[in-house]
């Protein structure tokens, strides 16, 4: 039976350790947590150059130290990138609630915007000049005065182009490339359910769902080191008891053996904390989905304060990580900072909005639905009030692109006044064969660098020559010109369908190296390459 380690003796618990190599040469790779190292404690708080989302002038923040440059080799071979220098988050250790969400740096100018997006999407470079610089116009906007700031609204673009061309890729690079709240709706599927259409202010409530993930994930990380070192206190406290003036060397040396995860198997005690619900009361004038949330929490098992639970080391982590994060990290933080990102950052992608675009003489019968839905969005981007139940958002300064093929109607189509509210417009272009082959192998995470990594966890090495990888493109290209084109696409199935019988068998070709050449690449295709069954082709 185990005995309660703090009634064990320093000398048994270094006992335990004899075998294990020194902390500062011990990789951490078995263990699932990672502590705060005593550098990382008195390291200083980098100062980026960076400005903040929030609504007052006051909160501005400004520093000489630049960030460093990035990668701009877009094919590089390295894992991909969350572009932190560019987004920070800035920790106030003295306030939880004084988070005011991501930063963008400064030097985050229209020239780097593109070459951010140059490391993900080929080409396009029209469109990612004028997103490049709608993002920096929000930047811009927050360095106005109040007053001036209100007047500025954010100017949507229109995105022209075929199925596949990259323009939601490219709306949600820019996003994660600032850690903005993103979505992307079809605008069809708000004509299905009738006249009315879906109501499009859920598209607002829907990013707000995701901006209040972003932000907790964030509040998470600004909050991880403290949190680790609660945790390790904790588990200290379980073993030893609280700390004691002359404690330190035992407490230390305990540290060091936990570090090493020599007392994983330990088992201590854990006080998990149970939910409590707050009483709500339904209100006849209440919004819809607050009456919702107020049903929610009534069927919630009204219980308070924690219960202990004995559990070993290992797990307990976890645990008090859980715990720990739920004290420090306030809903009310969270909530807060996430209405302030969708208002001030949140991008929305309106796809298809061609599909409901109705030329003026045909403006009557079953096309009152797309005729609904346009007016419906208006007022969104326009600037509107959306209730939810998190609270009132402003959608004045979110950032709608819209895009759509207009193969069947031109933009002009649309209403006036949404038409007037979409002033930049792009046309992004159809993809060349050329583009095809450079989709293949040129931007961080291409679809080659993906399959030759998932074929390396099996411990197969997956080559493609140059050939094979002409002939992939070649092929998707002919595909999208005889069958329909859907760009980019295409290109998936088709490395599907040559990889399959390798990803099949790659557990039974560990240590081989496979090589796919242009003989395999149409072995694999097989009949199908026939051009007259291509309009039965499935890919
Ligand atoms: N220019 C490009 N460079 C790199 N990848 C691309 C490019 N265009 C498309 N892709 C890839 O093709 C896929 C589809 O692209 P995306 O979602 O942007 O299409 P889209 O233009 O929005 O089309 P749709 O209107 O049909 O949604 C994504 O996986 C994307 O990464």
């Amino acid at each position: 039976m185990l005995r309660p380690l703090h009634r064990l003796h320093i000398s048994t618990a270094l006992r335990l350790s004899r075998n294990l190599r020194p902390l500062s040469t011990t990789p951490n790779l078995q263990k699932p947590y990672s502590y705060p190292s005593s550098e990382a404690k008195t390291q200083p708080t980098p100062q980026p150059c960076s400005l903040r989302f929030t609504l007052s002038a006051d909160s501005f923040s400004t520093s000489s130290s630049p960030p460093e440059e990035p990668p701009t080799d877009a094919g590089s071979s390295n894992p991909p990138t969350t572009s932190p220098e560019l987004l920070t988050v800035t920790p106030d250790d003295s306030d939880p609630l004084s988070y005011g969400g991501p930063e963008i740096s400064a030097d985050l100018t229209p020239q780097r915007i593109v070459s951010e997006l140059d490391r993900h999407i080929v080409g396009q470079q029209p469109a990612k000049k004028a997103l490049a610089i709608a993002l920096r116009n929000r930047w811009r906007r927050l360095r106005l005065s109040q007053e001036l700031r209100e007047e500025v609204l954010p100017k949507c673009c229109l995105l022209i182009g075929s199925s596949g061309v990259g323009k939601t890729e490219l709306a949600r690079r820019l996003s994660k490339l600032v850690d903005s709240p993103f979505i992307k709706v079809e605008a069809t599927k708000f004509t299905e359910v009738g006249f009315h259409g879906r109501d499009v202010e859920q598209i607002v409530r829907d990013l707000l769902e995701n901006a209040i993930t972003l932000a907790r994930n964030r509040q998470r990380r600004v909050m991880a080191s403290r949190i680790a070192t609660t945790v390790e206190e904790r588990i200290l406290d379980e073993l030893m008891g609280k700390a004691s003036p002359g404690s330190n060397k035992n407490r230390d040396q305990f540290r060091h053996l936990l570090r090493q995860g020599a007392l994983d198997h330990q088992v201590i005690d854990v006080d998990q904390p149970v939910r409590r619900t707050a009483p709500s009361l339904v209100q006849v004038d209440m919004a819809p989905e607050r009456m919702t949330d107020v049903f929610d929490k009534l069927f919630t098992v009204r219980q308070s304060g924690s219960r202990k639970r004995r559990v070993k080391i290992s797990d307990a982590r976890a645990l008090i990580e859980e715990a720990e994060s739920e004290k420090l990290l306030s809903d009310e933080a969270v909530v807060k900072e996430a209405i302030e990102a969708t208002e001030n950052a949140g991008i929305v992608v309106i796809d298809e909005i061609d599909k409901i675009a109705v030329p003026v003489g045909q403006r009557h019968g079953a096309d009152a639905s797309s005729q609904g839905v346009q007016r419906d969005l208006l007022p969104l981007i326009e600037g509107t009030t959306v209730s939810t139940k998190h609270g009132n958002v402003e959608t004045d300064h979110i950032l709608f692109i819209a895009a759509g093929a207009f193969t069947q109607c031109k933009p002009s189509d649309l209403m006036a006044e949404l038409v007037g509210r979409l002033p930049i417009r792009v046309e992004l272009k159809p993809l060349s064969t050329g583009d095809l082959r450079k989709i293949l192998t040129v931007p961080e995470n291409n679809l080659i660098r993906q399959q030759r990594e998932l074929m390396a966890t099996e411990g197969v090495t997956l080559e493609f020559t140059q050939a094979a990888i002409t002939e992939v493109a070649n092929i998707a290209a002919e595909i999208n010109h005889t069958v329909e084109d859907i760009g980019a696409r295409r290109l998936h199935a088709v490395i599907e369908r040559i990889v399959q019988d390798i990803s099949f068998t790659a557990p039974e070709l560990k240590g081989q190296t496979v090589t796919v050449d242009a003989v395999q690449v149409q072995d694999a295709l097989g009949d199908l390459l026939v051009k007259s069954d291509l309009s039965r082709f499935i890919l």
